[in-house]
């Protein structure tokens, strides 16, 4: 993913027609949309081709299965058009590496969930969230994420990961994470959904999370 903007669109409305609408409107400041199940469930896979046209389209799935599971996700996905694909860790190395492999095939990223921003994001990932980075290293991902809402445990993924994977950082705004602090502590990317697409201005709002972080 090119880093221009260090902004990706947590596109989490459910409708085709306003997924489309607040996408135009941001498409000058994010570097990627991220679509997940609610715009998915609702509009099918066939968004992410629309989107496409707009922006690089990472598909946030957390995947989270056997390997063969994984593999037919990722291969759904990446026929999709999407450039990108979110997945879990701690399913294993066998489950990460048949992500992976896909993403090989078709060149694009999976980047791998590290910690979660939310509070229970702690209760069972903070123990694991440092081997799920390694692990991550070792399997060959384009990089992790790492939660805006703790941008002290951003510089320990950092610490793990050296400058070889990206780190795409959610939790920024609605979630009480900033997004100056997240890149201060080591993000390349932040990921915002509410604060934009709930916006009365979602072009505005989303220009002042880039001057915020001085794009
Ligand atoms: O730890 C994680 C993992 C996950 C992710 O990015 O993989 N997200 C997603 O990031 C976005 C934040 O949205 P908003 O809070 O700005 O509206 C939503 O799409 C969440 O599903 C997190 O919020 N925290």
């Amino acid at each position: 993913m090119e880093k221009k903007n260090r902004l990706i669109l947590a596109l989490d409305v459910t409708d085709r027609e306003n997924a489309l609408r607040i996408a135009n409107e941001v498409s000058d400041y994010v570097d990627s949309i991220k679509v997940g199940y609610p715009l998915v469930l609702g509009e099918g896979l066939s968004i992410v081709k629309e989107l496409v046209e707009i922006a690089p389209v990472i598909a946030d799935f957390k995947v989270a299965d056997i390997p063969n599971t994984d593999r037919l996700i990722c291969e759904h996905v990446f026929n999709a058009g999407a450039a990108g694909i979110i997945t879990h860790g701690f399913t294993g190395r066998d489950s990460l590496d048949s992500c992976v492999k896909v993403a090989n095939e078709f060149g694009t990223d999976v980047y791998v969930v590290t910690e979660m921003s939310h509070p229970g994001g702690v209760e069972f990932f903070r123990p694991v969230a440092e081997d799920i980075a390694s692990m991550a290293v070792e399997a060959g991902a384009s990089g992790v994420v790492a939660p805006a809402t703790r941008p002290e445990r951003v510089k320990d993924i950092r610490k793990i990961i050296g400058e070889e994977l990206s780190i795409i950082s959610p939790g920024v705004g609605a979630q009480g994470g900033s997004a100056a602090d997240v890149i201060r502590a080591g993000a390349d990317w932040v990921i915002v959904g509410r604060s934009i697409y709930n916006s009365d201005s979602p072009a505005e709002a989303a220009k002042k999370i880039c001057d915020e972080m001085n794009c």
